[in-house]
């Protein structure tokens, strides 16, 4: 598909406006997630999981390793159907549409909400045909726009100073740090409603880790974000909210001080305290 510049403008202010339309907002509710049970063949992998994601917040998930924290977030994209021997019930309502519902398409999906993997996972292409990529799957060729889009998405990432200078290198010349900078500023292009992060600092040094964390808090003023973490200080640091899970189940779900000072369940006090996990 070709668009002429017109129609490239529109795709662009579509792009940039759908997703926060204001009478979305009942609530300030982004999903709603409503008795979703999900089995891996056998296997009960979440359980009557009942969880709201607030806008502009940071959601974190926690949890002992094999809890269920990366299958929750891979349901909210639906990326956990890629395994063939999944099934689910109940419900995650989106912006008021559950999107376990079959008439609403993964591709849909996709254009409302980024992923940001744990190992950083650029494409081996130039830095500013990472960035450029997903525009241009959705029809976006005028090279101006494209260039203002790729500006905007990496100084959203915190990474354009860096960067632009050589925006024509290979994006694995990167260190690793900013490469899961520039796969944020991948994901900032599409200009999505929510950012899913599944341990985005767990492959990265002290000082990545921080610079990801201050940009995730800068994020939020745009975005609405879930990151799985399994370092609790860094939940404590960045998030609003925390759900703790535990063998598929939410154990306790909170403002990330009460979780932190003053839980209510003591098996999430036994975690936090480090007696297990
Ligand atoms: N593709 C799969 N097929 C079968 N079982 C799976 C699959 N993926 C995950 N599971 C199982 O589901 C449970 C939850 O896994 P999940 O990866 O969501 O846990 P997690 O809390 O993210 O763990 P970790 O912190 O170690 O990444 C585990 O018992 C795991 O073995």
């Amino acid at each position: 598909m070709v668009l002429d510049l017109q129609e490239e403008k529109s795709v662009v202010k579509s792009i940039q406006t759908a997703p926060k339309l204001s009478a979305d907002v009942a609530k300030n509710i982004v999903y709603d997630t409503r008795n979703l049970n999900l089995w891996y063949g056998d296997h009960h992998g979440l359980k009557d999981v009942n969880l709201s994601i607030y806008e502009n917040e940071v959601t974190a998930i926690i949890g002992p390793s094999g809890c269920g924290k990366s299958t929750y977030l891979k349901t909210l994209n639906r990326m956990v159907e890629l395994v063939p021997i999944v099934r689910t019930s109940g419900e995650i309502v989106y912006r008021e549409r559950n999107i376990l519902d079959k008439s609403y398409t993964v591709e849909e999906l996709r254009t409302r909400v980024g992923m940001v993997f744990q190992k950083p996972n650029p494409f081996p292409k130039s830095i500013y045909d990472n960035i450029a990529y997903g525009p241009r799957i959705h029809g976006i060729k005028n090279k101006k726009i494209l260039d203002e889009i790729v500006e905007k998405s990496l100084r959203g990432a915190a990474i354009w100073d860096e960067v632009k200078d050589r925006l024509n290198q290979n994006a694995y010349g990167l260190s690793g740090g900013q490469q899961q900078r520039i796969c944020i500023a991948r994901c900032l292009a599409i200009e999505p409603d929510v950012i899913l992060m599944d341990e985005p600092t767990s492959a990265l040094d002290p000082i990545s880790t921080l610079k990801v964390e201050e940009l995730v808090q800068e994020l939020k003023k745009d975005y609405s974000i879930v990151i799985v973490t399994h370092n609790m200080q860094q939940a404590a640091r960045i998030s609003d909210r925390t759900a703790f899970f535990l063998s598929g189940e939410v154990v306790e779900y909170d403002k990330t001080d009460v979780i932190f000072q003053t839980p209510a369940d003591q098996r999430t006090e036994d975690y936090i305290s480090g007696r297990f996990g």
